[in-house]
């Protein structure tokens, strides 16, 4: 008697991204009570199992969903408000002033779910958020039935979501507490820069993660100038960071664009997990994270867009491209950053960074059915001799044709099945005119 499943996915390419860096053809995946039950031989899943939806994916390839290792979703309503910029001009004299004007819970809200559909439909199934008012955010997440951490931010001055980092602390545990039984959601510390928190918050950062092992996420070594700024107060931020007790694990180093020896060392001695923002780095002019240099050294490194204020869009596999091309022009070495290894840290890397990788990030049996299949059988993508290359160096997110997340079918033939595209267009004009007018109506 064949089994019954939920759901029965016979495809041309299944990219399970596991450590044989296998790619299966002709193969099947089946889905029950939200979980990969089965990967086998299509002959044999044909008899194997009978299904409540099957789906023929003849062209298509079959992988894990990607994970947006970093990001600030509800910053996608100030996509293009501020280009061609450096950081800290980008921060301080454009995005903060307008984060002080704008930002409110309905503003995270809107954001978060216009990033949220962008970010399905081009094939993510997971992402990580540092913003304000992150129960919304997370909210936001769960109702759309998205996977998410939410890192918590913690700044030393006033936001709109706290006084100071010591109430930063607090409302983290608070979203912590509220958030602990969710399973698509997980709850970080978001200490934003080494710039913008001081010693005594970042220690009780370090107790309380201990205590309630909650993963800390942070911006370090963006940029030259945060380095030799801090080198001028006595240590580079690493340094800092280290003695300050932060380091392990579970601690998730966002852009990291200079390191020394002693800094290498440092990541890789507490196996702290870096995530590289390839697109934000170049249009920031921020530098470049050596990725083959720190693989090199053992250090996980994943993949993450950063807002789509400073990218400025969302699209993670742009991202994979843009890392493979840019780890060969740093380097020197065409062979760095193979299109497997794109692969890999778009997906299984970045659940490793997030301490998710029992649920998340390859396709195994167990593991939560996040996947997606893309289209193969394109102009630009035709011939096919390695699915991961053409996944990795051709234009492909608009080639995503199904996502599911925990087995929920999120997208299907290229459209979202529960989220009203018209409606988020229109409040993403709305309020791209308010914020051009610069008129605030609370
Ligand atoms: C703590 S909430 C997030 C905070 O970070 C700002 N931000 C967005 N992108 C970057 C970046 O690349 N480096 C540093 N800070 C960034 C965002 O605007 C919020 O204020
Ligand atoms: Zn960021």
């Amino acid at each position: 008697m064949p089994t019954q499943v939920d759901t029965l996915l016979h495809a041309r390419w299944i990219i399970p991204v596991d450590p044989q860096r296998s790619v299966l053809e002709h193969h099947s995946l089946a889905i029950a009570e939200g979980r990969v039950l089965a990967i086998l031989p299509t002959e044999q899943a044909r008899t194997d199992y009978t299904a409540g939806h099957t789906l023929e994916l003849t062209d298509h390839a079959i992988m894990p969903g990607l994970i947006n290792a970093h990001g600030h979703a509800a910053m996608s309503l100030f996509r293009g408000l501020a280009d061609d910029l450096a950081l800290m001009t980008w921060l301080q004299e454009h995005i903060w002033p307008a984060e002080g004007q704008w930002v409110s819970p309905d503003f995270v809200r809107d954001g978060t779910r216009l990033a949220i559909a962008e970010m399905l439909k081009s094939g993510t199934t997971c992402f990580s958020d540092m913003y304000f008012y992150p129960d919304v955010c997370a909210e936001t997440a769960s109702e759309l039935k998205m996977r998410a951490q939410v890192c918590c931010p913690i700044l030393d001055f006033p936001t709109p979501w706290a006084a100071d980092a010591d109430e930063g602390i607090h409302k983290a545990i608070e979203v912590h507490t509220s958030f602990r039984h969710n399973p698509l959601i997980s709850i970080a510390f978001g200490p934003h820069a080494p710039y913008t928190v001081s010693d005594e918050p970042l220690k009780k950062i370090a107790t309380y993660q201990e205590e309630l092992q909650i993963p800390v996420q942070m911006h370090v070594h963006e940029t030259a100038f945060e380095v030799s700024e801090a080198e001028k107060n006595g240590a580079r931020p690493i340094a800092r960071l280290e003695k300050l007790g932060l380091f392990g694990p579970h601690f998730q180093a966002v852009h990291v664009t200079q390191v020394s020896d002693d800094d290498l060392k440092t990541l890789s001695d507490y196996k702290v997990s870096v995530i590289h923002c390839p697109e934000s780095n170049l249009k920031l002019a921020s530098g470049f994270c050596p990725v083959h240099q720190l693989q090199q050294a053992g250090i996980n490194v994943a993949l993450g867009t950063d807002g789509a204020a400073s990218n400025n869009d969302l699209d993670m596999f742009g991202e994979m491209q843009v890392a493979a091309q840019l780890a060969k022009a740093v380097s020197g070495d065409a062979a760095a950053l193979p299109a497997y290894e794109a692969i890999a840290m778009a997906t299984i890397n970045g659940a490793k960074a997030l301490g998710i990788d029992k649920i998340t990030g390859s396709l195994e049996a167990g593991k939560a059915a996040d996947l997606i299949a893309v289209d193969m059988n394109q102009l630009e993508t035709l011939p096919v001799y390695h699915p991961e290359s053409q996944l990795v160096y051709t234009r492909m997110a608009d080639k995503v044709d199904h996502v599911w997340v925990n087995g929920e079918h999120l997208v299907r033939s290229g459209m979202l099945t529960h989220i009203d595209t018209d409606q988020l267009k229109l409040k993403a004009r709305e309020w791209g005119e308010k914020i051009r007018a610069g008129e605030r109506n609370d």
